[in-house]
């Protein structure tokens, strides 16, 4: 349900200008106050005989008057003012038309309405309510055939409550009904009987069932009188006929109740008795449970109000201080013995006048309208559905590009480290390089990446060079990021570096000349002839010489040396060790390698040709070679002649080779490769000599 809206609405403009539905007062939506009316009813024939007279006057259409000079009460007020008041001789339709029919006909306006009949017993509410419901659905009838451009269709219920249970008037069992609370619908009443109605005899015939299976029973105080609390529903659905069956049709549904309540009786007066005293507990309890309702609606606070407390304000919350327009029958019998409760009755009137209510169109879309709603609202939340998986899609992005930043930072920060790092190195080896003192040199422990032991069995070289590189794998580092600065991007430094730049590459190079012909490692330039032991040595003396001429243009071919003298750390150590296995196919004899009772002298001779076999500590290694031959421990003069520089090899050799002999004599040890290999090596080393000679 909702407002009215489109062309539904001007429709219902022009049908609300014809007739005054509505009342001519409040509009859909507004704040209405209970309509309080007040009608007194004839004295009865009994009243009459016991000589009683009418206490009570109406002064005019909205006050009463207690002209009564019997002394019941001196501090109660003694006129009530009402909206309308109507005296004995008001006829029932002048009650409805002049109180009723405004708010009992806002229900064909899509407004709910109610009509009580409130009063003791024996008061006159079911001949009030009676009359009333008739000219209600009369009116309704009226307005039905006066305003065929509209569709109507008219549904009536009726229940009864009685003793505290719920029972269907339209229905034959018995069976009480159980009420349930529903957010859009409030209090219901479960599977009960709701009749759409044919016509206005239809309804007639039903309400004709309704006084038949209600609950009346004979008291002192009426032959006929109400047991139970009867509420009648008629709702009213009403629908433009322009625009049935169109997208905009909307329907106006309302209903109007029919209360008329059970009377309130004193025991005494009534003189009720079992069933009957029963029957007036259960008024008098859910008529208090309806005072104490109306008393809290009118005084207007948040209190708490307790609709709860019994069945009749639970069903009639709507009607009370919801979405309805509401208007109360105060039914007085003028008689002097029902002062007290026509008091009673006068007092709630004046709290129920204070009663607010919140009354609205209630409109309701047709099946059409109602279906292409709920389209475009399923549209809607599957638009929704499908939002939080894209947001779930989007934020897996946005996880996986934090996780690519997060991994390319890590990287960043490592390649800077390496950066710093192989800038550090390189400042010091430009220092090393720089640095003509062979004492500095040696003892930079950056610079020392000793080459195989050329007094070492090939196999032990290679062993040893495989766990120099794992250990200084920084090194191969700083071979790398050198040689471009150095070189300015000579190619053949690239494949030094390259070749350097890691250990597997350094074996993997020593095999693949291993698996070549004696002269492989000099076919490392293609094209070029094989480098002679002499070109070797040439090459690893040549950077010194140039440096020491002081030539600060980096030519290519300083540029070639320094390449090659990282790179030569295979060339002129394991490299020339494995030419020299190769050619001698002197089997590998790692004993010197894992000997452990090696001198210290023989291995610090090693240690001395490590270094004169290495391009970078050649000067250095040169420098321990000198000066055990007490030669001159400047670079410059150790190599003055590759002649001399060969014959020191071989003086080497045999030192190394007598060393190693008398050594292992003294330990008994001698093997016959031992010799092979020394004379080998010092074979190797006359040929390359012989050779160089030659070239
Ligand atoms: N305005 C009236 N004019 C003439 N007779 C009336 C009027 N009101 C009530 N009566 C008569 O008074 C008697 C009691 O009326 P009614 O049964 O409607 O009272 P009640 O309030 O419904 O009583 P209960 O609560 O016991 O059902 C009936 O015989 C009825 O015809």
């Amino acid at each position: 349900m909702g407002a009215i809206g489109g062309n539904e609405s001007v429709q219902w403009d022009k049908m609300n200008g014809a007739e005054v539905v509505n009342g001519g007062g409040s509009g859909a939506g507004s704040l209405d106050r209970i309509q309080v009316l007040v009608r007194v009813r004839p004295l009865s024939d009994k009243e009459i005989a016991r000589g009683e007279p009418a206490e009570w006057e109406c002064i005019n259409d909205t006050t009463i008057m207690f002209r009564s000079t019997f002394p019941d009460r001196p501090t109660a007020p003694t006129a009530y003012t009402f909206d309308r008041v109507f005296h004995s001789e008001c006829s029932t339709k002048e009650v409805y038309q002049e109180g009723v029919k405004e708010v009992a006909l806002s229900v064909v306006g899509g407004i709910n309405s109610s009509v009580f009949a409130y009063g003791q017993t024996s008061s006159g509410k079911t001949y009030t309510m009676t009359g009333v419901t008739e000219c209600t659905v009369a009116d309704i009838y009226d307005y039905i055939n006066k305003h065929e451009e509209r569709a109507f269709v008219l549904k009536f219920s009726a229940i009864e409550i009685y003793n505290e249970v719920v029972r269907d008037l339209l229905s034959a069992e018995n069976t009480p009904l159980r009420l349930w609370d529903d957010a859009e619908k409030g209090t219901y009443v479960e599977n009960l009987t709701e009749v759409i109605l044919r016509d206005w005899n239809h309804l007639k015939g039903l309400i004709s069932v309704c006084e038949a299976q209600r609950r009346t029973g004979e008291t002192f105080l009426n032959e006929k009188s109400s047991r139970s609390h009867q509420i009648l529903k008629l709702t009213v659905e009403s629908s433009a006929r322009e625009f049935l069956g169109k997208d905009k049709s909307t329907t106006l549904v309302a209903s109007v109740n029919f209360v008329d309540l059970a009377g309130s009786e004193r025991a005494s007066q009534a003189m009720s008795a079992g069933t009957r005293l029963k029957e007036g507990c259960h008024i008098n309890k859910s008529l208090l449970s309806l005072g104490t309702v109306i008393r809290k609606l009118s005084m207007g606070s948040n209190a708490h109000v307790p609709y709860r407390d019994s069945k009749l304000t639970r069903i009639l919350q709507p009607s009370l201080g919801g979405n309805a327009r509401t208007a109360i029958i105060c039914t007085l019998s003028p008689a002097t013995s029902h002062i007290e409760q026509s008091r009673n009755t006068l007092f709630f009137g004046s709290c129920a006048k204070d009663v607010v209510t919140n009354a609205q169109v209630n409109v309701v879309m047709s099946d059409k309208t109602l279906v292409k709603h709920l389209q475009k609202e399923v549209a809607r939340l599957e638009s929704e559905l499908r939002q939080p998986v894209s947001n779930s899609s989007l934020e897996a992005q946005v996880k996986e590009k934090d996780n690519q930043i997060r991994k390319m930072e890590k990287e960043i920060k490592e390649l800077k480290s390496q950066r710093d790092l192989a800038q550090s190195r390189l400042q010091d080896l430009l220092q090393v390089v720089g640095d003509r003192d062979p004492k500095h040199q040696v003892s930079g422990k950056r610079s020392i990446r000793s080459p195989p032991s050329v007094g070492m069995p090939p196999s032990a070289s290679r062993d040893d060079s495989s766990q120099i590189s794992h250990d200084d794998s920084d090194h191969y580092k700083e071979v790398r990021c050198i040689e471009p600065n150095e070189t300015g991007g000579n190619e053949r430094l690239s494949l030094s570096a390259g070749e350097s730049t890691s250990p597997q590459a350094s074996n993997r190079n020593s095999s693949m000349r291993g698996n070549d012909s004696t002269a492989s490692v000099n076919s490392r330039r293609l094209g070029e002839p094989p480098i002679t032991l002499e070109q070797h040595l040439e090459n690893i003396r040549r950077p010194f010489i140039t440096k020491d001429l002081g030539s600060s243009t980096r030519n290519p071919s300083s540029c070639r040396v320094i390449g090659r003298s990282r790179s030569c750390r295979s060339l002129t150590g394991s490299t020339l060790l494995d030419e020299m296995e190769m050619e001698d196919c002197t089997p590998v004899n790692r004993s010197l390698v894992i000997f452990p009772g090696r001198p210290e002298e023989y291995q610090r001779r090693g240690s001395a040709l490590n270094y004169d076999a290495g391009s970078e500590t050649l000067s250095r290694a040169g420098s321990e070679i000198s000066t055990s031959k007490g030669a001159s421990k400047t670079g410059d003069a150790e190599f003055t002649g590759i002649g001399e520089f060969v014959a020191e090899l071989k003086e080497m050799a045999q030192v190394h080779y007598q060393k190693q002999l008398e050594w292992e004599w003294k330990e008994h040890r001698i093997r016959p490769n031992h010799g092979w290999f020394a004379i080998t090596f010092a074979m190797a080393i006359g040929i390359r000599e012989e050779t160089a000679g030659d070239h």
